[in-house]
C-alpha cells in the first residue's frame, strides 16, 4: 500500500470521536437487561421505540459529532462562537435523527451530552475525564441566542411541575452523574472482576440511583422516579448485576419500571457519556490525521 493511501485511511481525531460517540450509544442500545429501557431482549416501556432504530438513529449522528469536534478545532478554544456553532450542529443532528427514525426521539438527550463532550474532547485531547466534562460543562454554561426556547418540551414542563434540574443543568454542572456514580462504579465493578456487561449494568444502575431523569418523572412522576432510584440502589446494594441477588433485584426493577411505564432514559444518555469518557483516552492519544 503506497504512502499516501496509508495516509488517507488513517481517520482523523474528530473522526475517532464521532466513532467513539457512536460506539458509545449501540453499547448502551445493546446492553441488556436494562430496566424500562429498549435493549436486545425489546422495547421496554417504549412503544415507537426498538433496538433497530436505536442503531439507524446511532449511525445517522456520526456526521454530527465528527462535525462538532471539528468546529471545536476551527475556534479552538471554549467562547461564543464554538458555543453558537455547536448549537447550530445539535439542532441540525437532531433534525437528521428525527428523519431517520420517522419523527421519533431516540437520542436528543444523548445529541447534547455527548456533542458536548466530543467538542471539549477534541479541544483537550490529553486531559482526564474530569477536565474533558468540565470543559463541556463551561460549554453548556454559554448561552446559545439561537436556540428554540421551547418551554413545553417534556423536560421542561417536568423541571417547572417538580423544581428538579434536568439533561442542561446535568451538563452545565460537568455531568455529576458520571463522573460522581457511572464512572467510578464501573472501574469499581471492573475491578471487583464483574463481566463488562455487568460492570455497564452496574455503571447504569449508579446514575439511575441518584438522577433526576425527567424522562421518568415524565411517564411516572415522583412514584416513578422514587421506584428507580430505591430499586437501583437496592440492586447494587446487594451485590450488582453480577450477583444472584442483584439479578433478582433487577428483575423486579425491571418489572415494576414496565408496570409503571417507566423509563430511565436521562441514565441511558448518561450510561453512553460514561462510556465514551472512559474510552477517551486511547483514542485521544492515537496519532492524528489532518482534521
Ligand atoms: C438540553 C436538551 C436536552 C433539552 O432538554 P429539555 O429538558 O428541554 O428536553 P427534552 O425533554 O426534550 O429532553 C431531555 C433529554 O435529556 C435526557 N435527560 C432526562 N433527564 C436527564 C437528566 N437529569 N440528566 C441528563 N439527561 C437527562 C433525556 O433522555 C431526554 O432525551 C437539548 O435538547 C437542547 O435544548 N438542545 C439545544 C441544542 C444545542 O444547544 N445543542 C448543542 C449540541 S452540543
Ligand atoms: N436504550 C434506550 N431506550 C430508551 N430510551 C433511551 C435509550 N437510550 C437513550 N434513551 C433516551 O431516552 C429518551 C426517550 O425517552 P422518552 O420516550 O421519555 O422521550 P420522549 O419522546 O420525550 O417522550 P414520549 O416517548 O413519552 O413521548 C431519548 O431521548 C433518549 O435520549
Amino acid at each position: 500500500m503506497s504512502a499516501l493511501i496509508a495516509r488517507q485511511a488513517q481517520p482523523s481525531l474528530a473522526e475517532r470521536l464521532a466513532d467513539l460517540a457512536v460506539q458509545a450509544l449501540i453499547d448502551e442500545a445493546d446492553l441488556s437487561p436494562k430496566p424500562g429501557l429498549v435493549d436486545r431482549r425489546g422495547n421496554g416501556a417504549h412503544n415507537d421505540l426498538h433496538l433497530g432504530l436505536m442503531h439507524a438513529s446511532a449511525h445517522a449522528l456520526w456526521p454530527a459529532f465528527k462535525a462538532m469536534a471539528q468546529a471545536a478545532q476551527l475556534f479552538g478554544e471554549v467562547g461564543q462562537p464554538l458555543r453558537e456553532a455547536l448549537g447550530q450542529l445539535g439542532r441540525e443532528g437532531e433534525t437528521e435523527m428525527l428523519r431517520v427514525t420517522a419523527g421519533v426521539n431516540t437520542h436528543r438527550g444523548a445529541i447534547w451530552a455527548l456533542g458536548l463532550l466530543s467538542a471539549a474532547a477534541m479541544l483537550r485531547p490529553d486531559a482526564a475525564p474530569g477536565q474533558v466534562a468540565t470543559t463541556a460543562a463551561t460549554l453548556a454554561r454559554l448561552s446559545d441566542p439561537a436556540a428554540p426556547h421551547n418551554p413545553d418540551s417534556h423536560g421542561a414542563r417536568v423541571c417547572r411541575t417538580y423544581g428538579v434540574l434536568g439533561a442542561r443543568e446535568q451538563a452545565q454542572h460537568g455531568f455529576p452523574a458520571v463522573l460522581g456514580h457511572g464512572l467510578p462504579q464501573l472501574l469499581a465493578s471492573r475491578r471487583a472482576g464483574a463481566g463488562e456487561q455487568n460492570a455497564r449494568l452496574d455503571a447504569l444502575l449508579a446514575i439511575m440511583s441518584d438522577l433526576t431523569d425527567t424522562c421518568v418523572l415524565h411517564r411516572a412522576g415522583l412514584q416513578g422516579l422514587g421506584r428507580m432510584q430505591q430499586g437501583a440502589r437496592a440492586v447494587l446494594d446487594a451485590g450488582g448485576a453480577a450477583s444472584l441477588d442483584g439479578r433478582r433485584q433487577l428483575r423486579e426493577l425491571d418489572r415494576d419500571m414496565l408496570a409503571l411505564n417507566a423509563s430511565p432514559g436521562g441514565a441511558a444518555d448518561l450510561l453512553a457519556a460514561t462510556l465514551f469518557l472512559d474510552r477517551l483516552t486511547p483514542a485521544a492519544s492515537a496519532p492524528t490525521g489532518s482534521n
